[in-house]
């Protein structure tokens, strides 16, 4: 039977199935059908014996590529949720080599397009380009090394890097991942890393200033407690501890009181005091089997901080009908108090995290999600008193070194603290939140006198609201 007849002959479904395999053979068959039976002119001839040669010759180059690649190359592949991700990055931008690709992408402020290194010089709108959709070849330590950066099956938010080198060996690969490694965790030193998610998956989204712990105002004795139990349970003794016990390896916190008092930032604290990454879950995005996920993606020592959980549709059941509207009902009905019960402490949870809930409303909260074993420690964070807020204006005005370049009343540091002392005397105590506090002294950040005379007329404008905090946190002196 003459081969170029096939294509005619064969049956339509068989024509688009030896499609799929060869893509645009259908149509060459029909040609040579065309080309045996002589019903083409030269040109067409000269036309399909060119396409044809095209065609073999990108048929067999593709094949030949995967032969090499699969037989005589190593490769890594990086994903693009992965922090592989960012070191690389990371590190090819900053080469010279990659510096004139032809294909890169632009970003404002930031390294790549997760925007995980922050424009630390303060540049408005500062472009940075990082080769994009591209491949690049350079020499490493004698090696000849391939990067690839492309979208991942077309979708412009996913991408895939993949590193390869000629020969069967990927040391020299992980040589590189190595290198890349150590510059990265030289730029996110005394840095705290903030994930968050998107789509049920954890993404990187900054990385931030360490704040030391002596910045957070609180009950000093409650603090140091907190930071040895966190020490005690992440010391690599604890974890055999448990084991032997049969107890499973976690720890949990419950930081609570009214909003703007320290909660989140002692979260912050206490992630970078054990140079720990936090993951912040926003309750209200997720649904029962996407908060499993994440908490079964956690890695084993990180920081879970769970916001606002009593806004998070999982309160006590007479509490929740009160107060909920369509909407939010509408909006938080994927979670359930059980599936978050079960995501703290199921089976699929990973061992080795800190988790620390926060809440303005400890009462809203069912008994079963704060009883022990899911929060060991309940820590209560207070309307500023006489001592809170004295230290938050020393915190303002006292001079460092580092400041002197900013316009500033200088009064000297002892007339500071004795200004200190009369500003904390004319705050009423249990009113204000440190934010607050801190919100006002930064208004008269320039002149601690100024401070001082316009604190009465500011307490006075906040006390009406401040009485109607009061008695809506009226569990507040249960509490405290
Ligand atoms: N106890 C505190 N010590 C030092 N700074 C504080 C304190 N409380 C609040 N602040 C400052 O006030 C701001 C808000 O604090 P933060 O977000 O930690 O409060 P929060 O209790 O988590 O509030 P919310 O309940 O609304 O989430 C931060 O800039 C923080 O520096």
């Amino acid at each position: 039977m003459d081969v170029s007849n096939v294509a005619a002959s064969m049956p339509a479904y068989q024509v688009s199935i030896l499609d799929i395999f060869f893509p645009g053979l259908t149509g060459i068959l029909a040609v040579a059908n065309g080309l045996s039976t002589g019903q083409l002119n030269s040109y067409a001839r000269l036309l399909f014996v060119g396409g044809f040669c095209i065609f073999l010759a990108r048929y067999f180059y593709g094949y030949i590529n995967d032969l090499v690649d699969r037989h005589f190359m190593s490769t890594i592949h990086v994903s693009y949720y992965n922090e592989a991700f960012d070191m690389l990055i990371n590190w090819i931008s900053e080469q010279h080599f990659a510096q004139n690709t032809r294909t890169s992408l632009a970003s404002v402020g930031a390294k790549h397009r997760r925007g995980f290194f922050d424009n630390a010089n303060g540049d408005k709108k500062s472009l940075s380009f990082t080769p994009w959709n591209t491949s690049i070849s350079f020499i490493y330590k004698n090696h000849l090394i391939k990067f690839s950066r492309t979208q991942k099956d077309g979708r412009s938010s996913e991408e895939e890097i993949v590193v390869s080198c000629v020969g069967r060996s990927p040391t020299i690969l992980k040589e590189l991942f190595q290198e890349c490694r150590a510059e990265y965790l030289k730029k996110i030193e005394k840095k705290t890393t903030v994930f968050d998610h998107q789509g049920g998956e954890w993404r990187k989204t900054k990385s931030r200033e360490i704040r030391p712990l002596s910045t957070i105002l609180m009950d000093e004795e409650e603090k140091q407690m907190l930071v040895n139990d966190v020490d005690n349970f992440l010391d690599p003794r604890t974890r055999g501890w448990y084991a032997r016990r049969g107890i499973p390896y976690r720890r949990g916190f419950l930081l609570y009181g009214p909003p703007g008092t320290g909660k989140s930032s002692l979260s912050l604290s206490i992630a970078g005091r054990f140079d720990l990454d936090i993951y912040v879950l926003n309750l209200s995005a997720v649904d029962d089997s996407k908060l499993s996920s994440l908490f079964s993606e956690l890695p084993s020592h990180c920081v879970v901080l769970l916001e606002d959980v009593d806004a998070a549709g999982t309160t006590r059941a007479e509490k929740t009908t009160e107060k909920t509207t369509d909407q939010s009902v509408a909006k938080l009905q994927g979670l359930t108090l059980s599936g978050l019960l079960n995501a703290i402490d199921g089976v699929s949870s990973q061992e080795g995290r800190v988790l620390i809930m926060t809440t303005n409303h400890i009462e809203h909260l069912d008994a079963a999600l704060i009883r022990p074993g899911r929060v060991d420690r309940k820590i209560f964070f207070r309307l500023t008193n006489k001592d809170m807020n004295a230290r938050l204006f020393c915190t303002i005005f006292k001079q460092s070194a580092e400041d002197q370049h900013i316009p500033k009343e200088d009064i000297g540091e002892e007339n500071v603290e004795r200004l200190a002392i009369e500003f904390a005397g004319k705050v009423p105590e249990n009113v204000f939140s440190p934010a607050e506090v801190l919100s006002f002294l930064l208004e008269n950040k320039r002149s601690p006198v100024n401070a001082v005379a316009n604190v009465e007329k500011w307490a006075k404008s906040g006390q009406a609201r401040g009485k109607d905090l009061r008695r809506e946190l009226s569990w507040i002196s249960d509490s405290s």
